[in-house]
């Protein structure tokens, strides 16, 4: 089912990124509607993040495709049927969304083009008439379990928490009378006819999560001076082979924003490193690291560079580098960040 979604925002915003779609555009999430992950979109819409372009009425929306999973948001993306996916990358008190980011380290390469952050606190969504005490059954996504799993324990002693493929299908669970309860947005619940027991719903205050925009592979957004980078490597299975990759970042005075390691499933127990760097491909230092990188690492894969989301100070990486080690032959390492920077690769 292809939807649209609808877009309040304004156009750009001098100086912020913008990722301008075409005005036949499809854009998957992580659905039903409802999820977190379609306030992000929406999100996104709003802040002029993703604008309809071609020509396309001034209100004119991108279309959207729910999906189960954000691997077929991104499969959606990979065969046609989408043309960005978005997608749940990063939560603060769970971590990484390991079926992201593995959907991002294996298959076609896609790319990262825009991010942005909610808060997260949910309602404890109902039937009308549904008292605490009923409540045998609570359904929810497993990242959202694991933010509500001591408040659950504490007032709705009776109640099992079961899985599901999205907050907001939980809720859709509880409206069909399949669970008794679901920790959701509120909007799920104004959207399905639910009652809130309560709202504003959090074992751990202040948590946030970021969504990542997805396309196929593009030149990246221009530096905005407060970006971030996102590759994916294998090292050799040797003493220091994961020393030696980080050091090419350390010694350029790079920062790390996350570090992540996740199973292959190629070779059983080899892993891919996951890394976010503070930067932008099109910074010296960055592309200097990432050359480096290519030298050091086995299949190196490029996930974007992006605009962060506007929260606290701007980091960027250092202009240069004051002490410099005498370095190897890059050629074919900088001809590759070449690509990637701009969307040959
Ligand atoms: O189920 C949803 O509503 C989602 O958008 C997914 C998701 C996630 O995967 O982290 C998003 C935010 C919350 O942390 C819980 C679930």
């Amino acid at each position: 089912m292809v939807t649209t979604v609808g877009r309040s925002g304004g156009i750009a915003r001098a100086g912020r990124a913008i990722i301008t779609l075409g005005c036949v555009s499809t854009v998957a999430f992580l659905g039903p509607a409802g999820t977190f992950t379609d306030a992000a979109l929406q999100q996104l819409v709003d802040r002029g993040r993703i604008a309809a372009g071609d020509g396309g009425a001034p209100d004119t929306a991108p279309q959207t495709l729910p999906c189960d999973t954000p691997t077929q948001a991104l499969a959606a993306v990979r065969e046609g049927r989408a043309d960005f996916a978005c997608v749940p990358f990063e939560n603060s008190v769970d971590g990484t969304v390991s079926p992201t980011a593995d959907a991002l380290a294996t298959g076609t390469r896609l790319q990262i083009l825009a991010e942005t952050e909610l808060d997260i606190a949910f309602a404890i969504l109902v039937r009308p008439g549904t008292a605490p005490s009923d409540v045998r059954t609570l359904s929810t996504h497993p990242i959202a379990a694991a933010q509500v799993r001591s408040w659950v324990q504490e007032n709705l002693p009776n109640a099992q928490i079961n899985t599901t493929s999205s907050t907001a299908a939980g809720a859709e669970e509880v409206a069909a009378g399949e669970a008794d309860a679901a920790a959701a947005p509120a909007r799920a619940g104004e959207i399905l006819g639910l009652d809130a027991l309560a709202s504003g719903i959090a074992d751990v205050s202040g948590a946030r999560t970021r969504f990542v925009l997805v396309g196929n592979p593009t030149a990246p957004p221009a530096p905005t001076g407060n970006d971030r980078t996102s590759v994916v490597f294998g090292v050799r299975h040797e003493p220091n082979s994961l020393v030696q990759a980080l050091t090419e970042l350390s010694i350029r005075g790079i920062n790390l924003s996350r570090i992540e390691s996740r199973p292959t499933r190629v070779d059983r127990f080899t892993y891919f490193f996951h890394i976010d760097l503070v930067g932008h491909i099109d910074d010296p230092m960055v592309a200097e690291a990432l050359a480096a990188l290519h030298h050091r690492t086995s299949r190196l894969r490029f996930l974007g560079s992006w605009p962060v989301d506007a929260h606290g100070d701007a980091e960027a990486p250092p202009a240069d580098r004051a002490a410099a080690s005498s370095p190897p032959d890059r050629t074919e390492g900088y001809a590759w960040t070449r690509a990637m920077a701009t969307g040959r690769g």
